[in-house]
């Protein structure tokens, strides 16, 4: 089992730089299927599982796909199939990101449930009910969803009942080559959303009011491949702001866009924590103790439920009581048992956890229950007495581009051991084990040759003295 260890209690100082943006690279390379006509060339690509995932995704549609470093470049010329592959789509939520695309490029597509992070139930009813409008037909069955038009996607007035970040993307992408404009209101306001039309309007593509709740896409007949830079991730900037924050640190966080990160920017400031954004990152400084906080997740520009479990970490080494709410998805408190284990006090009321700050953390194991709650455990370790093994970590690899190697460059004591490796350890010390067995038994064989050798000689000298006696009583006769 691959897991990562922990010792906490360093302060961690130094210079951390953000990769892209995994919530924003997935949707754009889903975008990619849309392009005809020239490669679209991706840069700041965050190597990590999930692109991985969707990079197999595209592959499997007929995309050809080659990188260098961070540099991810995409043919759709042809789309070769419009069945996306189960095996895929059941491991990433964002990978039913290729639906909109596929429908508005070839009109038809099969697709899977999607699967991803158990944080809730992640109903796709919005996506569905925006694609119907555009004039598909959609049937569900055995797990699968099958859609198709046969006639271009017609541009429609569309009401998200959530401001559904992934549905937004989708109908936004599909609209881009509908026939007629597409009204989309409660549209969700994300950073990434806006990165997605940006690009979008780069290819060719007429996107309007990204980024506010009403998004206008005025359908176009084709796209084009084009050169774009994934925006930093916003998540992982507040993860090593977090991470700075409750060591008592201070850290640069390179990349970071103030901009993205206000919601998590400014309760940091309420409980006593220096923030300085500057133009090309932001730092965090923390000098104990911090003030407790409530904290309640919201879609953008609210607090970010994808911080929502680092910041539980923060709170739980904080002055006083603090109650964090979850409003995004139903069942996202799973990292609350784990932190129990690492002497955590929290009760969870509802969509509420009461957590009681001040507590002397312990090291523990402990399991990576999602991708976040995988990274508000380190958090938490980084801080905590002793050592702390966080196992669960193909949660973390989904999110974070190494996560060990960039905290380790701040100075906290880190480090993963991999399945193999933990497996050839564990070889290695049978190994020792056997070889002293062995030498046990050869020192026993010793021991019991000196004795028998001991036992021998006596008895030898015994049989000399009693044949020196019978030679000594031997009759003269003889
Ligand atoms: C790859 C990606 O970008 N993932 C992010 C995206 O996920 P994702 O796009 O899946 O999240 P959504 O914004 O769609 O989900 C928000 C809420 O809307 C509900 N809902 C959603 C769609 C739908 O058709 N019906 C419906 O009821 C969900 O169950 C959830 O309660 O936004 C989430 C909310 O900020 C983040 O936590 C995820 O990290
Ligand atoms: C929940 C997340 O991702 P996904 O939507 O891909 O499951 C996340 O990034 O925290």
């Amino acid at each position: 089992m691959t897991k990562i260890i922990v010792r906490g209690g360093k302060r961690l100082s130094g210079t951390v730089r953000v990769s892209g943006a995994k919530n924003a690279v997935l949707p754009i390379l889903a975008a990619s299927l849309l392009a005809t006509e020239g490669d679209s060339v991706i840069c700041d690509v965050p190597l990590l599982d999930d692109v991985m995932t969707i990079q197999k995704v595209l592959a499997s549609l007929g995309a050809t796909i080659s990188y260098q470093d961070t540099t991810m470049r995409i043919s759709a010329g042809t789309i070769a199939s419009y069945e996306a592959p189960y095996e895929l789509i059941r491991k990433m939520r964002a990978s039913f990101l290729v639906m909109g695309p596929l429908l508005a490029r070839i009109g038809k597509v099969r697709i899977s449930l999607p699967g991803g992070c158990a944080i809730g139930t992640r109903p796709i009813d919005q996506h569905l009910k925006g694609f119907e409008a555009m004039g598909a037909e959609i049937t569900l069955g055995h797990g699968f969803i099958e859609a198709s038009t046969s006639t271009r996607l017609k541009g429609a007035k569309i009401y998200l009942d959530v401001a559904s970040v992934g549905a937004t993307e989708n109908i936004m992408m599909a609209a881009a080559l509908a026939e007629g404009t597409t009204l989309l209101e409660n549209a969700a306001k994300e950073p990434e959303i806006v990165d997605l039309a940006n690009y979008l309007n780069a290819m060719g593509a007429k996107v309007r009011g990204a980024g506010t709740g009403l998004i206008r896409i005025e359908g176009v007949e084709s796209l084009h491949g084009v050169t774009h830079h994934v925006i930093p991730d916003r998540v992982e900037a507040g993860t090593y702001m977090i991470a700075a924050a409750i060591t008592g640190g201070d850290v640069f966080v390179e990349g970071a866009i103030g901009d993205h990160l206000t919601p998590v920017i400014s309760k940091l400031q309420e409980m006593g924590v220096e923030v300085l954004e500057s133009d090309n990152g932001i730092r965090v400084k923390a000098d104990h103790p911090l003030k407790s906080v409530d904290v309640k997740t919201l879609p953008h520009p609210g607090f970010p439920t994808d911080m929502q479990s680092q910041m539980m970490a923060l709170l739980l080494v904080s002055e006083g009581t603090s109650v964090v709410t979850e409003t995004v998805f139903e069942n996202r408190f799973m990292h609350v048992e784990e932190f129990q284990k690492m002497n955590a006090h929290i009760k969870i009321e509802g969509r509420s956890a009461i957590v009681s700050g001040n507590m002397p953390l312990t090291g523990a194991k402990v399991c990576a229950t999602d991708l976040r709650a995988g990274a508000a455990l380190i958090c938490a370790a980084l801080r905590a007495d002793g050592e702390t093994e966080v196992t669960g970590i193909h949660h973390v690899d989904r999110g974070y581009v190494d996560i060990t190697g960039k905290l380790a460059s701040l100075g906290a004591l880190i480090h993963r051991v991999e399945a193999e490796e933990e497996e050839q350890q564990a070889a290695e010390v049978e190994n020792v084990l056997q070889a002293k067995a062995v030498a046990a038994v050869e020192q026993v064989k010793e021991a019991a040759a000196v004795i028998a050798a001991a036992e021998l000689d006596s008895a030898s000298s015994f049989k000399r003295e009693k044949e020196a006696t019978v030679l000594k009583v031997q009759p003269t006769w003889a």
